[in-house]
C-alpha cells in the first residue's frame, strides 16, 4: 500500500526517496529545492538515470533474468528502433507492475479535445484573435479542461501538431493521461503546475514550459487555484534544440537548463482510471493499481521542464529586425531538411538596438502558419489590454495571411527615438508551423473569438509621395 509520500529527489546524484501517494506540499518544496527550483537532472537529450530507491536500477544490462528488487523491466520507445543516433529516444522503466497488466480499454468522451486531421470546419486564411478562455466550471481537471483550437497533419500518420487551451481547478483524482498521438509541449500562463510522471515529479509555473513526450504516463495538479495555459501537440518528430549554426557552441536554448525529474513512484493498490490518447480519441482502462510505479529509470525520453527566462536571446546589434527564426527554443524536423513540422519560439526579454531600423515585427506574408500566445504583460507588435491581445489570448495567421505591427504600433515606432531600449515587459511565444491551422467548429464560433481583429490594421496612413 501506499508509502510514507516522500518523493523528494536527491538532486544531483540522480537518487530519490521514493514511495508514496501523498501531494504533499512538503514533497513538493524539498523537490523544487532538490535542484534549484526544479526538479531534476540537467541536460536536453542526455542519458540520465535515476532511482528512488537504492539498488533499483540493474547496471550493465537492461533487462537482467529478474531485475532488481522484484521489479518488471520495460521499454519505452519514443522513435523507431532504427532511427539514427542523434534523434533515437527510448527508456527503460523500472516498475512495479508491467504497464501491460491492464484490462480493455473502453471509449470515453472526448469533451473538448479534438484531434487531426482537423475536418470540422475550412481552412481559413482570415486573420483571427482570441480572448482567454473562460473560467472552467468548478471540478474541472487538467483533461477535462483542454480545449482544442485548431492544428494540422494525421495523427495516424504521425505528421502535424494541434493547438489547445487548458483552463482547470482541479487535481486530477485517481486518473492517469497518456497519449499515443503526440509529445506536449505545456506552456502555463496563469498558474504552476505539479506533473506526477511516470519518471517523477516535475513543476512548471509560469514562464517555465514542461514537456511530455509520447506515451509517458502523468497527472496533473494545480498549484494554485485556477491554473490556464496553451499546449503545444506534436504529432511528429520528437522536439529537439535547433542547430545553432554560425552563432557557435551555446547559445539561444542552453541544454543544462532543460530538467529531468528524479525517480518517484506510487506504490497504490485501488482502481486508477488510465485515460490514453489514440488517433484523437480517449480511450480509458481500469488499472487495479497506479500506473505511477516507477522505481527506476534510464534513458533519454523523457519529460523535462525548461525556464523560457534561461534563454539567451541573439539579435542584431547593427540593424534590421532579424527573422524570428533565431528565438526557436525546440524544433521538430519534418521529413525536409530545414522545414520544421512545428518550432516553439519564444519572445524573451532583450535589448532593441537597431540602428535606422523599424525596431518591432515587420510587416510579412509567411509560407508557415502561425499561432501566437502570451504569457504575461505585453507584445511589442500588438496593443495590450481589452480588446488587444491579452495573456491567455492567442492569435493565428495562416500561410501567407499578411500581418504584422498594429495600426498603433506602427505609429509608435516609425517615429521613436531610437535610443538602446530594453523589451522586458511581457513574454510572448509561437508555435510556428509548416501546415496551415484549421480551427475546430468549438474554435470557430467560440464567444472569445474577438470581433473584427482586421480593425487593428485599418487606418495606416498612405505617406507615398513620389
Ligand atoms: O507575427 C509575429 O508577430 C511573429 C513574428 C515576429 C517577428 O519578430 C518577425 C516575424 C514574425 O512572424
Ligand atoms: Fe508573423
Amino acid at each position: 500500500m501506499s508509502g510514507s509520500g516522500g518523493t523528494a529527489g536527491a538532486g544531483g546524484a540522480g537518487r530519490s526517496t521514493g514511495g508514496g501517494e501523498a501531494a504533499g506540499t512538503d514533497a513538493v518544496e524539498r523537490a523544487r529545492k532538490a535542484a534549484g527550483g526544479l526538479a531534476g537532472l540537467s541536460g536536453f537529450g542526455n542519458e540520465h538515470s535515476s532511482e528512488a530507491v537504492p539498488g533499483a536500477l540493474p547496471t550493465g544490462r537492461n533487462a537482467p533474468q529478474r531485475a532488481p528488487l522484484g521489479l518488471y523491466a520495460e521499454q519505452l520507445s519514443g522513435t523507431a528502433f532504427t532511427e539514427p543516433r542523434a534523434h533515437n529516444r527510448r527508456s527503460w522503466l523500472y516498475r512495479i507492475r508491467p504497464s501491460a497488466a491492464h484490462p480493455a480499454y473502453r471509449r470515453i468522451d472526448n469533451g473538448t479535445l479534438r484531434g487531426a486531421p482537423f475536418t470540422e470546419t475550412e481552412p481559413d486564411p482570415n486573420r483571427r484573435r482570441w480572448d482567454p478562455l473562460p473560467e472552467p466550471a468548478p471540478g474541472t481537471d487538467f483533461l477535462a479542461g483542454l480545449w482544442t483550437l485548431g492544428g494540422n497533419g494525421d495523427a495516424t500518420q504521425r505528421v502535424g501538431m494541434a493547438i489547445h487551451l487548458y483552463a482547470a481547478n482541479a487535481p486530477m483524482r485517481d486518473t492517469v493521461f497518456g497519449n499515443a498521438d503526440g509529445e506536449l509541449l505545456i506552456v502555463p500562463e496563469d498558474g504552476g503546475l505539479l506533473l506526477r510522471t511516470e519518471f517523477g515529479l516535475l513543476a512548471a509555473r509560469p514562464g517555465e514550459v514542461a514537456l511530455v513526450p509520447r506515451g509517458v504516463r502523468f497527472r496533473v495538479e494545480p498549484l494554485d487555484g485556477t491554473v490556464r495555459g496553451y499546449v503545444c501537440e506534436n504529432y511528429g518528430r520528437p522536439f529537439e534544440l535547433p542547430e545553432l549554426g554560425p552563432i557557435g557552441a551555446n547559445g539561444l536554448a542552453n541544454a543544462r537548463d532543460f530538467m529531468a525529474p528524479v525517480a518517484a513512484y506510487e506504490d497504490v493498490e485501488r482502481p486508477v482510471r488510465v485515460v490514453h490518447k489514440f488517433c484523437g480519441n480517449l480511450w480509458a482502462a481500469e488499472y487495479d493499481h497506479s500506473p505511477l510505479d516507477v522505481v527506476a529509470w534510464h534513458g533519454n525520453h523523457v519529460p523535462y521542464v525548461y525556464d523560457l527566462r534561461r534563454f539567451n536571446v541573439i539579435g542584431s546589434i547593427s540593424y534590421d529586425h532579424p527573422d524570428p527564426s533565431i528565438f526557436t527554443v525546440l524544433t521538430s524536423p519534418s521529413d525536409t531538411p530545414s522545414l520544421a513540422g512545428v518550432d516553439f519560439v519564444v519572445f524573451a526579454p532583450r535589448w532593441l538596438v537597431g540602428e535606422d531600423t523599424f525596431r518591432p515585427p515587420y510587416f510579412h506574408r509567411n509560407v508557415m502558419s502561425e499561432y501566437m500566445g502570451l504569457v504575461e504583460g505585453a507584445y511589442d507588435a500588438k496593443q495590450a489590454g481589452k480588446g488587444g491581445f491579452v495573456p491567455g489570448g492567442g492569435s493565428l495567421h495562416n500561410m501567407m495571411s499578411a500581418h504584422g505591427p498594429d495600426r498603433t504600433t506602427y505609429e509608435r515606432a516609425s517615429t521613436a527615438e531610437l535610443k538602446p531600449q530594453k523589451v522586458d515587459d511581457g513574454l510572448a511565444f509561437m508555435f510556428e508551423t509548416r501546415w496551415p491551422v484549421t480551427a475546430t467548429a468549438q474554435a470557430a464560433g467560440a464567444s472569445q473569438l474577438q470581433p473584427d481583429y482586421d480593425r487593428v490594421w485599418q487606418g495606416l496612413e498612405r505617406h507615398f509621395r513620389a
